[in-house]
């Protein structure tokens, strides 16, 4: 145990679950819970907070992801700060939650709202996605006729039969604006046939539609809707190989490792003309807090995570149908 000199940060981190209200299921298998990993940064009597998903995609798992936080408890007591972890730690979740907490003990050090601190505008209200499962083309139908009443909807795909869920789901509601999620699940095979569909049903984006090491045949088809990397992209040195393949990223901040290079990486994806996404995994609004500050220059909003779950952390954000407030103090930043 690393004892911590007075007035120095202290550090301490933890797995918590909370329970999916009913199953989330993608290409990928389904959940029914949210496992999140919380690092709180202390100092002065005063807790920064950041919450972060570690992703089997990418090799992460929650004990790794906590160890590897427990790992900075001596250079933060030393009195490295939320720039200096940018390069003592890789861009992942571990890093995300380190990063959002001690951007919000520097709020809280400075009696400020961290959006002021970071030369930033005042977050304002934004209209989030909300996320169909994966399941039978009359099950997604049914699920999307009961949040047909919402401005923009995520669809979750799965390769095989993916054509009959999309027209299933513009039938079920014909007045969402529908973005579409494969998580690499279609092949060179079907991409012209599937973009097709989606052209046909009036999809605006369609979300990784090939494996992240397999989409150079973006570079050679038309594209007839937007096509957005979220697998295939990470922070903003994967940004420049994604030239010609993508028309938008999708900004995580589990990906990016935290709030500080999401926001360098949402001016440079734009500079290079990409579209924006701000996303999500499954997990509560001490999650999305940060995350309601890329959402202002995003054309689409992702922060859907605690929409799914059967509770929220108190003081969660507030969620008025699907439009998503900032956060208050007493959450984050
Ligand atoms: C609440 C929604 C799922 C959040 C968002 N709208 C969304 O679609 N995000 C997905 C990421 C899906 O989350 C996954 C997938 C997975 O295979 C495993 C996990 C999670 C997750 O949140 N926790 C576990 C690790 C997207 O954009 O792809
Ligand atoms: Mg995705």
């Amino acid at each position: 145990m690393t004892s911590t000199p007075p007035g120095a940060v202290s550090l301490t981190g933890r797995i918590e679950r909370w329970p999916i209200a009913g199953t989330f299921t993608i290409s990928r298998g389904t959940k029914t819970e949210a496992v999140v990993v919380v690092a709180e940064v202390s100092q002065g009597g005063l807790t920064g907070r950041g919450e972060c998903v570690p992703y089997p995609r990418y090799g992460e798992t929650p004990e790794a992801t906590l160890q590897a936080i427990q790992a900075m408890q001596g250079p933060l007591a030393n009195g490295m700060d939320r720039i200096a972890l940018q390069a003592s730690m890789p861009a992942g979740a571990a890093r995300n939650a380190l990063d959002c907490a001690l951007a919000d003990l520097e709020a809280k050090r400075a009696g400020r709202r961290i959006w002021n601190l970071l030369g930033r505008p005042a977050p304002e209200p934004r209209t989030t996605a909300y996320t169909i499962s994966l399941g039978t083309p009359e099950a997604m139908a049914e699920a999307t006729a009961k949040a047909a009443h919402r401005a923009l909807l995520k669809i979750k795909l799965g390769g095989d039969g993916d054509a009959a869920r999309i027209a299933a789901v513009r039938k079920a509601a014909p007045a969402s604006e529908l973005v579409v999620d494969a998580n690499e699940a279609w092949t060179e095979d079907n991409l012209a046939a599937n973009l097709a569909a989606c052209a046909d049903a009036g999809v605006t984006l369609i979300e990784q539609p090939l494996p992240a090491d397999k989409d150079e045949a973006l570079l050679r088809i038309k594209r007839p809707v937007a096509v957005c990397a979220d697998e295939s992209v990470h922070d903003r040195a994967s940004l420049e190989g994604l030239r010609g393949r993508y028309d938008a990223v999708n900004i995580k901040l589990d990906k990016t490792g935290g709030l500080t290079e999401a926001l360098a990486m949402a001016d440079a994806a734009r500079a290079l003309g990409f579209e924006i996404m701000i996303g999500c995994m499954v997990a509560t609004s001490l999650a999305m807090a940060p995350a309601m500050l890329i959402a202002q220059a995003a054309r689409f909003v992702d922060l859907d995570g605690p929409l799914l779950l059967a509770k929220d952390r108190d003081n969660g954000l507030r969620y008025d149908g699907s439009l998503v407030y900032p956060p208050d103090a007493a959450l984050w930043g």
